[in-house]
């Protein structure tokens, strides 16, 4: 990622000492792209799905004014790739994590968002982002490891309190019970589990559209992204196309830029796209985008807390009655993302999953 940071462009170039930094164009004669990508390294993108992209967001057409780094959470994989961006030196990605976080947390759990109306509303930016860390990178790409222990501790809370009373199964974890036990429900669990998914993003939408974008490139704006929803009148550059985040839990965390807005449904839930399979409809997971700003960058840094790729994902028992019927058959979160990963961003994966009348004789049967 190319971020410029206050001290670096206070730092007079005849003051650096000579012979240690290597000669780099910055006025990218072939476009920002190829600029960031240098800088990056080749070895680090695209992502597979880990690592660094630019634009592109997967593999099915979609684009966006961002480039971004995805890290799974578990540090030992984060060092394995740092040896992939960095194979000369690891360390000097790998020390990214050993850096302090020290400033305050502004947290916006995704998926948690009340059903209103039904147009884009603007999330605002931390009022207690301090100036002093404003536009920097370490505010967030350096952040790793406070970002991702902070993270878990606020979605052990946040599942301690959402999942009382509640079950979900786990392979391995024998049936479903009822009421958490004493480490907390298993829905806690899927998540805190050492071989859980949980990925940490780091994004950068530069302040220019263009930034990012290579000659003939035509502008993605959202009149262009074909939401079928209200975008609230918006006009501008999509710097995340509208997407819901297909993880458990999202904890956001993004500099003094503006630009995240969620999509709030009618109040009838807006179809089966608004909901999460594990609480059977009862949680939304919200549509949302990211608007490019024109003069400031913006970074944010998400950390999605998933359950391990072999856990089978089923509604929660106490959401299933006679009259609200397993909407969804179980699928293991491996099955989902390939799922995820076959499909357009905008696109309802969970409808690939709608239950038919054999899943509960199925399910029943398993448990
Ligand atoms: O950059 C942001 O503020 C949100 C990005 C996002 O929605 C995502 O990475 O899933
Ligand atoms: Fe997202």
């Amino acid at each position: 990622m190319v971020v410029p940071s206050a001290a670096s462009r206070e730092m007079a170039p005849e003051s650096l000492p000579l012979g240690t930094i290597p000669t780099v164009d910055m006025s990218a004669p072939s476009g920002r792209g190829e600029l960031a990508r240098r800088l990056a390294k080749q070895a680090a993108g695209p992502p597979d799905p880990l690592g660094y992209g630019s634009r592109n967001i997967g593999a099915n057409g979609d684009v966006g004014e961002l480039e971004y780094l995805i890290l799974h959470a578990d540090p030992a994989a984060v060092a394995r790739k740092a040896r992939v961006i960095d194979a000369e030196d690891p360390s000097r990605f790998s020390l990214f994590q050993s850096l302090r976080f020290h400033s305050s947390i502004n947290l916006f759990p995704i998926c948690l968002l009340p059903q209103q109306s039904h147009s884009w509303q603007p999330i605002f930016r931390d009022p207690f982002y301090p100036q002093k860390r404003q536009g920097s990178l370490s505010s967030s790409a350096l952040a790793q490891k406070c970002h991702v222990s902070k993270s878990r501790s606020l979605q052990r809370s946040s599942e301690r309190v959402r999942g009382r009373g509640a079950a979900a199964r786990v392979p391995g974890a024998g049936p479903a019970r009822r009421g958490p036990g004493p480490q907390g429900p298993d829905v806690s669990r899927l998540i805190s589990a050492v071989d859980s998914d949980s990925l940490l993003r780091i994004n950068h939408y530069p302040t220019s559209a263009a930034a990012l974008r290579g000659p003939g490139d035509r502008s993605c704006t959202a009149e262009d992204a074909k939401s079928g929803n209200s975008n609230g009148g918006a006009k501008g550059t999509i710097g995340f196309g509208e997407h819901t985040d297909p993880q458990i839990l999202s904890v956001l965390r993004a500099n003094d830029v503006d630009g995240l807005q969620v999509l709030l449904p009618n109040g009838r839930g807006g179809g089966d796209e608004w909901v999460q399979a594990l609480t059977n409809g009862r949680l939304v997971s919200i549509r949302h985008r990211v608007m490019a700003s024109t003069s400031r960058p913006r970074l944010s840094t998400i950390y999605f807390a998933a359950p391990p790729l072999h856990a089978r994902i089923s509604a929660l028992p106490e959401t299933v009655a006679a009259g609200t019927p397993r909407r969804y058959r179980p699928f293991t979160w491996a099955e989902y993302k390939k799922a995820m990963y076959a499909h357009r961003l905008s696109h309802n994966r969970l409808d690939l999953f709608h239950a038919s009348g054999d899943d509960d004789a199925a399910d029943d049967e398993h448990s």
